[in-house]
């Protein structure tokens, strides 16, 4: 999945009005299209708008740093659900529609360190599991999850 890096497009001088030789339309302009922010400030006349602005961007990548770091740990955790449902109804994971790969693949703890939900050994599984008839006539599964990846 390609990244979004937060880029802000920053033109200086801002109260060197009469010498302005780029218009804010344009400077709008190039930053839409290359999708990135726009700011237009004065570094000797406005501290403030400084430390707004640069605040603004270190959230950006903060949040995005954060949404990542995010999806990285979901990844692990679909995997083992979709492991334990394939195990109650009765499916080799192997069948699993995801298109897993390598670098995609959770990294499983030996069997010595694994918590419970990791082992095969499902009496350690601490869920309810439903009985084959139960299964048969789809009563005692609950309804799955919806994931978003
Ligand atoms: N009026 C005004 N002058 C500024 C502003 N910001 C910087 N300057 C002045 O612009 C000149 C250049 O500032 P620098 O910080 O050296 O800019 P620079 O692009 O890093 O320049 P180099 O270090 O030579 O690469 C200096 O004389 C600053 O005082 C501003 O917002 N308004």
């Amino acid at each position: 999945m390609p990244f979004y890096h937060p880029v802000l497009l920053l033109a200086n001088q801002k109260d060197l009005e009469h010498l302005r030789q780029v218009r804010v339309e344009d400077g709008q302009t190039l930053a839409l299209q290359n999708n990135c922010h726009f700011a237009e400030l004065s570094a000797a006349e406005d501290l403030d708008g400084v430390e707004l602005t640069m605040t603004a961007l270190f959230r950006d990548v903060r949040t995005l740093k954060s949404q990542r770091t995010a999806v990285r740990q979901k990844k692990p955790s679909l995997m083992h659900v979709t492991k334990l449902f394939s195990s109650l109804i009765g499916r080799s994971s192997s069948s699993s529609s995801f298109n897993e790969t390598d670098t995609e693949k959770p990294k499983l703890k030996s069997s010595s360190t694994a918590s419970p939900l990791h082992t095969s050994d499902e009496s350690e599984i601490k869920v309810n599991t439903p009985t084959e008839k139960e299964v048969k006539s789809n009563k005692g599964i609950k309804k799955r999850p919806s994931f978003s990846l």
